[in-house]
């Protein structure tokens, strides 16, 4: 209700005073409205700007660059930056992506060399494509950076590492010297943070600003290792286990409550010839379009509270030494990431898409969430890499699965009881526990699949990483296949244990069954490939779907409003509370620049001759030309 925090709207706004003005409302929120005793920026309150804001500024300072000061600094280190950070005090950013590599890491360019006589680190980008680019809030309000840099030192490399490294002045904000920093441009969202480059040539830092948790440099320039250097990714895995929720989610909730709020309003055609102009909502096809996005809402949700659970339980044992879990937390966080921002990102431009042309309007406020949400298939881990990486993890466990019983995510590569499916009728394949087990099956015979293309490859004198390069499809198949049982299961046991109303137990229940089956109806070619279904299954399963759209009709307004978005934050003409789609419309289309004049006078000067000449044909006063 502060009037402070009200967002104008971002569509009539330059990209500059959409950065300006998210920044005014961040701080505000951060600095005013929210701090109270033992507060700080990377606390739950967080979700709630996620929830609260529709633009923010600051994402990378608080989700990333924060966070990992804490993985990544000793006490010493924590003491001295956490706090400053953690007040706005100081503004730093996560920068590791560079023009020239961000996915494969072993092949970043800047590189920190070690001055014994000084010791302090040189911090060079020896060429174009070390410099750093698309760090968020480094073009502009970034005056530090967590640099990660190749360590080197009397010239033997040591692999990635962080640096502190301060860019801009605390008094001027000026860049420092050897510092050329700026922003990297307009881009397909996100066009209130300043995603920057940052160009460093031998700006030295303390020997002290090596962030020094899992290894040091000593005055005389021995290195010492102190960790599990693959924790040294570890912010990595931090991030995607927490934008699943924020930038995932979260926009894609927003996008359902505002197509099925306007597929309830808008009325368009007949379905019984005899009677009136229905609401879209009644087409089957819109259901088959908005209600498995509103189950993956829920089922992405209830996955990435058991995976945000596996990596608190993990870091705890991590503080005592132990990384054993770090393996499989890298694989499912990776998978989890790349596989639901993929349906994340296509189901939020199906709803779109479902509300016809005012879905193409800004007014709806569609563009804005799908544009964003696409990015989450690029930033924290390209998908396809990330897929690959959750692949590579299982073909490890299903040879291991050969001598081993397998336990957590993994546990069913290691299950070879009987998972034939007797599903007889649709309402058989509506059951959680027959779900679970084809999603489980289907999973396992994708992975021993791609592995047995990958062995025989090699049998017959491939070499394997010319064999993995080959079978790349099966193995990202096999990811999503995997992550896909993950959802489905964790989602049934999460709604299992929930203790609720009978009536909303049922609507969960029939919302991840919806997920589910549409995920079967969508990959049938496996089910049925690898014996999972019949054809006639595969029927039935379809008939499951169907069947559970129509129970779920009457309650889909109902469902999306329990996602409790203002207006203000979905700052959206056709998902309002009210309803009142067009007068929206109308009253946001009149408030567009373009009509702060009844005439445009910059483009009426060049149309003004034409018009004249036609003024005087119709008034009898010219000649008509002979087209
Ligand atoms: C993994 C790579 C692709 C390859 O790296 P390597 O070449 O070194 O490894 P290999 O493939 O050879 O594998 C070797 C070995 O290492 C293991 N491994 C790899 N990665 C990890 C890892 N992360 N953890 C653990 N182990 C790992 C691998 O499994 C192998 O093991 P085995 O030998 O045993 O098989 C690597 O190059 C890579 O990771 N590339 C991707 C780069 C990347 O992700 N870049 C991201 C840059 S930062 C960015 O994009 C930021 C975007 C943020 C945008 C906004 C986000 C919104 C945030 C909101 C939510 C946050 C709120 C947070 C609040 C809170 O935290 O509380
Ligand atoms: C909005 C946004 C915010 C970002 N914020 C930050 C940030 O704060 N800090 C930061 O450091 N970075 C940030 N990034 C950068 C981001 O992390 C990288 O863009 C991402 O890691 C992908 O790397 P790349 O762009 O170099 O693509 P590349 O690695 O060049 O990949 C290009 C394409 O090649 C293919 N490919 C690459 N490797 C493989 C492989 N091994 N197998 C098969 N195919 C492959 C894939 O199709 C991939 O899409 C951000 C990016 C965006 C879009």
């Amino acid at each position: 209700n502060d009037t402070s925090m009200q967002h104008r709207n971002l569509n009539h706004m330059t990209r500059e005073e959409r950065f300006s003005e998210a920044m005014r409302r961040t701080l505000y929120a951060l600095k005013v409205l929210l701090p109270r005793e033992g507060w700080t920026p990377v606390g739950p309150e967080m979700k709630y700007l996620a929830r609260a804001i529709k633009e923010f500024t600051f994402i990378i300072h608080a989700g990333v660059f924060i966070p990992c000061i804490m993985s990544y600094g000793t006490n010493e280190q924590i003491a001295k930056w956490f706090p400053l950070a953690a007040d706005f005090r100081i503004i730093g950013t996560y920068a590791q992506t560079e023009l020239g590599h961000g996915s494969f890491l072993r092949g970043l360019e800047t590189i920190a060399t070690y001055d014994r006589a000084n010791q302090e680190f040189i911090i060079n980008c020896p060429k174009i494509t070390a410099m750093k680019w698309w760090p968020g809030d480094m073009g502009k309000s970034a005056n530090h950076v967590l640099l990660m840099a190749e360590l080197v030192i009397d010239g033997k490399k040591y692999g990635m590492h962080g640096f502190m490294v301060q860019i801009r002045d605390l008094t001027t904000h000026e860049p420092l010297p050897g510092v050329t920093v700026g922003d990297i441009g307009a881009k397909l969202s996100f066009e209130s943070v300043d995603n920057g480059f940052l160009y460093l040539q031998n700006v030295r830092i303390p020997r002290e600003n090596l962030l020094s948790k899992l290894s040091e440099v000593h005055p005389d320039g021995t290195y010492i290792k102190k960790g599990n250097q693959r924790l040294m990714y570890g912010s990595m895995v931090r991030v995607r286990v927490n934008l699943i929720a924020h930038e995932i989610v979260m926009p894609l909730a927003k996008a359902c409550t505002i197509a099925v709020r306007y597929s309830a309003v808008r009325r368009q055609g007949l379905i019984n010839p005899s009677k009136e102009e229905v609401p879209v909502l009644d087409y089957v096809a819109q259901q088959h379009k908005l209600l498995p996005q509103v189950a993956t809402v829920f089922m992405a949700h209830f996955a990435a509270k058991q995976l945000v659970k596996m990596h608190h339980d993990y870091s705890l044992e991590v503080e005592k030494g132990n990384t054993s879990q770090l393996p499989e937390l890298h694989a499912l966080s990776a998978g989890m990431k790349a596989c639901l921002s993929e349906q994340g990102a296509a189901g939020a431009e199906i709803v779109r898409r479902a509300c016809g042309g005012h879905g193409y309007s800004c007014g709806s406020g569609l563009p804005f969430i799908v544009n964003r949400m696409l990015a989450t298939c690029t930033y924290e881990g390209e998908n396809t890499v990330m897929q690959l990486q959750c692949a590579r993890y299982l073909i490890k466990c299903a040879d291991q699965a050969k001598k081993d019983k397998l336990t957590g995510s993994v546990w069913y590569l290691s299950d070879f009881s009987n998972m034939s499916c007797t599903a007889q009728t649709f309402g058989d394949l509506q059951e959680p526990s027959v779900l679970v087990k084809l999603h489980e099956r289907r999973a396992k015979c994708a992975v021993q699949h791609a592995g047995k293309k990958m062995q025989n490859m090699v049998k017959n004198g491939t070499p394997a990483h010319d064999a993995w390069n080959m079978m790349a499809t099966l193995l990202i198949n096999a990811a999503r296949a995997h992550i896909m049982q993950y959802v489905v299961g964790t989602s049934v046991t999460y709604i299992s244990e929930l203790s609720c109303s009978a009536s909303l137990k049922k609507i969960l229940t029939q919302l991840c069954a919806l997920y589910a089956l549409h995920n079967i109806n969508s990959n049938c070619g496996d089910f049925v490939k690898f014996g999972c279904l019949t054809s006639a299954q595969c029927d039935l399963a379809q008939e499951a779907e169907f069947n559970l759209l129509k129970q779920l009709r009457p309650d889909a307004v109902g469902i999306v409003d329990s996602f409790d978005f203002t207006d203000d934050i979905l700052q959206s003409c056709l998902g309002a509370y009210d309803g009142n789609v067009y007068e929206r419309l109308f009253e946001w289309a009149k408030q567009a620049p373009m009509n702060k004049t009844e005439v445009h006078q910059d483009s009426y000067q060049y149309l003004q001759p034409y018009l004249h000449e036609g003024r005087d044909v119709l008034e009898g006063r010219g000649r008509n030309s002979k087209l």
